[in-house]
C-alpha cells in the first residue's frame, strides 16, 4: 500500500502544503491561506497525520484552534486520516497529542508549569469575563471612582478598555482614541485603577483570560524561558490564524523566531473577532516575519458550497474595501439560488423557518444537517418558543452559556473558593449565599483570610457572620472537608452540591430545573482527571450549548442547530438559514457605524452564508416590534434588507414571499413595495 495513501484525496495544492518540508522534522514557515470551505481545516489535519505518519513525535506537537470544540473535532479527524496509513497505532499516536487546545488554555497550563521560574503561584485560579468585571468594579469603588460627579466609565467599559490595551499591545491613551474617544478625559484614572486591578489579581492569585496571554507572552521576553518553551515543540499549528491578536503573534514569534516548525492557517475574509483585538495584519505579516519569507500556499477549489450559493458569497464578499483572497470556485452542480425569503415579522420568520426544517427532514434532510444562524443571540427568541411548541428539539450554541446561569456560578464560586480562598470574588459571592450574612460581614472575613499565611485554617478562626449561626458552621465544615481531598475528585463536586442545595432552594422558587443543571455539571465534571483542571478548563472554555425549553437531547438523537454566527465558524450544514438580514441586524446597529466594523459586519454575512452546502435561506422580516416602550404596545419599525445585499446582488437570489397571499388571508406580502409611500412622502415635500 503507498505509505501516504491519504494524499490521494487532496488537490495539488493542499498536498503541498501537508507534505511541506517532506518529513518529520521542522520544516521553515508556512502559511495556508484562503477562502472558505477549501478544506483549509482538513488541510491541517491531514499535516498533522502526516506528520504522526512519518515518525513525529506527537508530544512535540503544538496545536492551537480556536476552541477547544474545535481542537477535539481536528483530533478526531486526525485519527481517522492516520488510521489509514497506522492502523490502530494512530489511536495511540493521537492520543498522545496533548498540547492541543486554544491559546488561552495552553497558556494556562504553561504558566502553572513555569510558575516558579516566573515568581507565579501555580495555584492560581482563573477569572472569568464577569468575575473579572466584578473585581474591576470592587477597585473602581475602593478608588472612589464610583462616586465621581461626570460619569465614571463602567465596569464593563473599563474591562473593554483594559484588555484591549493588552491585547493588541496599545497604549491607552491609543485604544482611547481609537475606540473610546468619550472616555478620553479619564486616561489618568483609568491608568490607575488598572494599576490597583493588577495589585489585587496578584495579591489574590487570580489571574484573568488577558492575563494567561500577556503573562505567557511577557514570560517570552526572557531568551532562555522563550529558548526553553520552545524548545519542547517541534511543530507549532495554528489553526483561524485571521482570529488572533498582537500579543498570540508576539507568542508565536517568541517561541519559534526561525519559523522552523511553524504552520498557520487561515482566511482573511473571515476575520471576524477584531473586538477582542484581533487583527487580520497578522495573517497578512506573517510571511515576511522571517528571512526568508515563509511559504504562502493558497487553495483556490471550493469543496462544501453548490455554485450558486459560492457565487452569491463571493459577489457579498466582492463588495468588502479590501481583500486578499481570491474568489474560490468550485465543481459542485450549480444547485438552487439562495432565497432571500421575505417575511412579515419575527413571529412568520419563525413559522416559515419551523415549516421549512420540517420540509427539509421530510425529504430526507436530517435535524442535525441544518442550521440556523443569527447575528446575535436574542435574535433567536422568538423561533426557540416555535420550536419548543412544534416539538423540534435543537441546541443553541453561543447564547447564554451554561455556565452563566447563577446556581451554576454559585457552585463553581465555591469549588473556587477550595482552590484558592484568596479569591474574593468568589469568596464574596459564596458567603453571602448564607442567609445572615451580607456584604460587611462577608468582607470581614475576606480580610481577615487576606491577612492569614493559610486561608483555609484561617476560616475556623474568622469572624462568624453573627446572624448565620449554624449556617456558617456547616459552610466551614464543608469547606475543610472538601480542601482536605478525602472524597476525591470528582466526587468532591457531590458534596459541594450537598451545602449548596439548601441554599438553592431557598433562594429560586424553580429550585428544580436548577438542581438539573447542577447534575449535568457533576456529569461535565466527572470528564477531568482533578478540581484544578475542572476549574480552569470550563473557565476557559465553557460548555455553551443550552436547550433548556427542548431539554438537553441526547446525542444520537436528531436535533437543529441554532448558533450565532460567531459560534458557527469553521462549521457546515446541508441547509443553512440565516435570520434579520436586514439592517440593524446585519450589519448590527452600530450607532456612527466606523467603517472598519461596518466592513466586519460584512464578512460576518459571509461567514454565514458559507456554512451552507445544498441550500441557503436568507430572512428577511420587514417589520419587527420594539419591546420596552409602551406596556400595550404594537409599536414597530420597519426594516430594510441588508445593505450588504444591494440590488445588483439580486441576480444571485431567488426571492420570496411568505406566506403567500391566499394563505396569509387578508394581508397580502409581496417581495417588493407596491407602492413607494416613502417616496410619496418625500414628495409632498417637494
Ligand atoms: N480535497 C478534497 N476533496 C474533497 N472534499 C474536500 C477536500 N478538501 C476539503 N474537502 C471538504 O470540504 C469541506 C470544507 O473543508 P474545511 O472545513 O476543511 O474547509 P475550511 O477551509 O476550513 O472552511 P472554513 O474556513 O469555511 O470553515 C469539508 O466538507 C471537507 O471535507
Amino acid at each position: 500500500m503507498n505509505a501516504h495513501v491519504y494524499l490521494d484525496s487532496l488537490n495539488p495544492a493542499q498536498r503541498r502544503a501537508v507534505s511541506h518540508g517532506g518529513d518529520a522534522a521542522p520544516a521553515p514557515p508556512v502559511l495556508i491561506i484562503a477562502g472558505a470551505g477549501s478544506g483549509k481545516t482538513n488541510t491541517l489535519a491531514h499535516r498533522v497525520a502526516h506528520l504522526l505518519v512519518c515518525g513525529a513525535d506527537p508530544r512535540r506537537i503544538l496545536l492551537m484552534t480556536f476552541s477547544r470544540r474545535a481542537a477535539s473535532e481536528m483530533i478526531r479527524r486526525v485519527e481517522r486520516i492516520a488510521r489509514k496509513v497506522m492502523g490502530d497505532g494512530a489511536g495511540v499516536a493521537v492520543d498522545a497529542l496533548n498540547w492541543a487546545g486554544t491559546f488561552h488554555g495552553v497558556g494556562a497550563r504553561l504558566l502553572r508549569d513555569l510558575a516558579e521560574q516566573i515568581g507565579l503561584d501555580p495555584a492560581f485560579t482563573i477569572h472569568d469575563r464577569e468575575d473579572a468585571a466584578d473585581l474591576m468594579n470592587l477597585v473602581r469603588h475602593e478608588l472612589g471612582f464610583s462616586k465621581t460627579e461626570a460619569r465614571f466609565p463602567t465596569k464593563g467599559t473599563c474591562l473593554s478598555i483594559y484588555s484591549r490595551c493588552v491585547n493588541a499591545e496599545q497604549p491607552i491613551e491609543d485604544v482611547l482614541r481609537l475606540s473610546y474617544p468619550w472616555c478620553i478625559a479619564w486616561a489618568e484614572e483609568l491608568k490607575q485603577l488598572f494599576g490597583s486591578y493588577v495589585e489585587a489579581k496578584q495579591q489574590q492569585n487570580v489571574l484573568d483570560y488577558d492575563d494567561l496571554l500577556l503573562y505567557w507572552a511577557q514570560a517570552m521576553c526572557d531568551g532562555d524561558l522563550a529558548a526553553d518553551v520552545g524548545a519542547r515543540f517541534d511543530h507549532v499549528m495554528v489553526d483561524e490564524y485571521q482570529d488572533t491578536n498582537r500579543l498570540q503573534s508576539s507568542i508565536l514569534l517568541a517561541l519559534k523566531p526561525d519559523g522552523r516548525g511553524l504552520t498557520v492557517v487561515g482566511d482573511d475574509a473571515q476575520s471576524i473577532y477584531s473586538f477582542r483585538a484581533a487583527t487580520v495584519r497578522n495573517i497578512l505579516d506573517f510571511p515576511l516575519a522571517f528571512s526568508p519569507p515563509a511559504e504562502v500556499i493558497t487553495l483556490e477549489q471550493n469543496y462544501r458550497s453548490t455554485q450558486a450559493i459560492l457565487g452569491a458569497a463571493n459577489a457579498v464578499i466582492d463588495l468588502a474595501a479590501e481583500r486578499f483572497t481570491k474568489n474560490l470556485w468550485t465543481d459542485r452542480a450549480t444547485g438552487a439560488a439562495p432565497e432571500l425569503v421575505n417575511v412579515r415579522d419575527e413571529a412568520d420568520q419563525a413559522r416559515f423557518i419551523a415549516e421549512q426544517v420540517l420540509e427539509n427532514r421530510e425529504a430526507g434532510t436530517t435535524l442535525k444537517q441544518q442550521a440556523v444562524l443569527f447575528r446575535a443571540s436574542h435574535h433567536s427568541g422568538p423561533l426557540e418558543i416555535e420550536l419548543t411548541r412544534r416539538n423540534i428539539p435543537f441546541v443553541k450554541f453561543g447564547g447564554l452559556k451554561f455556565l452563566d446561569a447563577a446556581h451554576v456560578k454559585d457552585l463553581l464560586a465555591l469549588l473556587r473558593f477550595v482552590e484558592n480562598p484568596r479569591d474574593r470574588v468568589s469568596a464574596f459571592r459564596v458567603m453571602q449565599l448564607m442567609p445572615g450574612v451580607g456584604p460587611t460581614s462577608a468582607q470581614r472575613v475576606i480580610e481577615h483570610l487576606a491577612q492569614a499565611p493559610d486561608g483555609a485554617e484561617a476560616l475556623r478562626h474568622a469572624p462568624a457572620p453573627a446572624r448565620a449561626g449554624e449556617d456558617w458552621i456547616a459552610f466551614v465544615e464543608a469547606i475543610e472537608a472538601l480542601r482536605s481531598g478525602m472524597s476525591g475528585w470528582p466526587a468532591e463536586i457531590e458534596r459541594a452540591r450537598l451545602w449548596y442545595e439548601p441554599h438553592l432552594e431557598r433562594i429560586h422558587e424553580d429550585a428544580t430545573t436548577r438542581q438539573a443543571d447542577l447534575l449535568q455539571l457533576e456529569q461535565i465534571a466527572g470528564g477531568y482527571p482533578s478540581r484544578e483542571r475542572f476549574l480552569t478548563e470550563l473557565t476557559l472554555d465553557p460548555p455553551d450549548a443550552t436547550s433548556d425549553q427542548a431539554g438537553v437531547p441526547h446525542l444520537d438523537e436528531d436535533y437543529l442547530i441554532l448558533s450565532t454566527i460567531h459560534s458557527a465558524k469553521g462549521q457546515e450544514w446541508k441547509s443553512v438559514f440565516v435570520m434579520n438580514v436586514v439592517d440593524g441586524c446585519i450589519p448590527i446597529d452600530l450607532g456612527a457605524g466606523a467603517k472598519d466594523e461596518i466592513e466586519e459586519e460584512r464578512r460576518l454575512l459571509y461567514v454565514a452564508m458559507t456554512r451552507a452546502k445544498d441550500d441557503l435561506h436568507l430572512m428577511v422580516p420587514q417589520r419587527f416590534f420594539t419591546h420596552g416602550q409602551s406596556s400595550t404596545g404594537d409599536r414597530h419599525v420597519y426594516a430594510a434588507r441588508t445593505r450588504f445585499i444591494p440590488n445588483t446582488l439580486l441576480k444571485h437570489f431567488q426571492r420570496r414571499a411568505w406566506p403567500l397571499a391566499a394563505q396569509a388571508g387578508s394581508r397580502p406580502v409581496s417581495a417588493g413595495p407596491k407602492i413607494d409611500v416613502r417616496a410619496k412622502m418625500r414628495g409632498m415635500w417637494r
